[in-house]
């Protein structure tokens, strides 16, 4: 499995609207894409653009989102996942059972419509870990 680019990194909030606020205000971020929501997933999402990645801002959205304890542990948000792309998702899924790391739950589809699925963040240096496979080169 060969670990490609930083896709995004995840930081979990309260209120989107809110941190739409600090990254557009604060930051001088173009803040360009609305919110969105993945039922499935338990968010709501908002992608604030940089040159090379991007923030991706989630609320909760549902009473068993995934993140409502990480909220309650960090009632203001923060960093809440790093996300890897990588060419092949099964391949890349078949390269961590055979290792040490945990994977959380089956392979899904993510916020940006392509498989993705979630290392533990204990067996990762306590950083949750998104492994994604990358979105196709639009010819
Ligand atoms: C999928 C759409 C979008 C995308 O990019 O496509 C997203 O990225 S959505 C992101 C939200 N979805 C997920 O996070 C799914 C994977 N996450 C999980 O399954 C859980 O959040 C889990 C298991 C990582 C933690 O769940 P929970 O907080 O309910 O469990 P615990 O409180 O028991 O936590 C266990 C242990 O892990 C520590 N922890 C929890 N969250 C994080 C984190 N984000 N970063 C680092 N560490 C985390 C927590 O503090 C506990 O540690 P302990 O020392 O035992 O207290
Ligand atoms: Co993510």
């Amino acid at each position: 499995m060969k670990l490609g680019r930083l896709n995004h990194v995840g930081v979990a909030t309260p209120s989107i609207e809110r941190s739409v606020a600090i990254y557009r205000d604060r930051l001088g971020a173009e803040v360009v894409r609305e919110p969105f929501d993945l039922p499935a997933q338990g968010v709501r999402v908002c992608f604030v653009d940089t040159p090379n990645s991007q923030i991706e801002l989630i609320e909760p959205l549902g009473a068993d989102s995934p993140i409502l304890k990480f909220l309650e542990r960090n009632p203001e948000g923060g960093q809440h996942h790093l996300c890897f792309e990588v060419s092949d998702i099964a391949q890349a899924r078949d390269f961590f059972e055979s290792g040490a790391v945990r994977i959380l739950g089956p392979t899904r589809i993510g916020a940006h419509g392509t498989p993705i699925f979630f290392l533990h963040p204990k067996d990762m240096g306590g950083v949750l870990t998104e492994i994604m496979e990358s979105p196709k080169q639009a010819h």
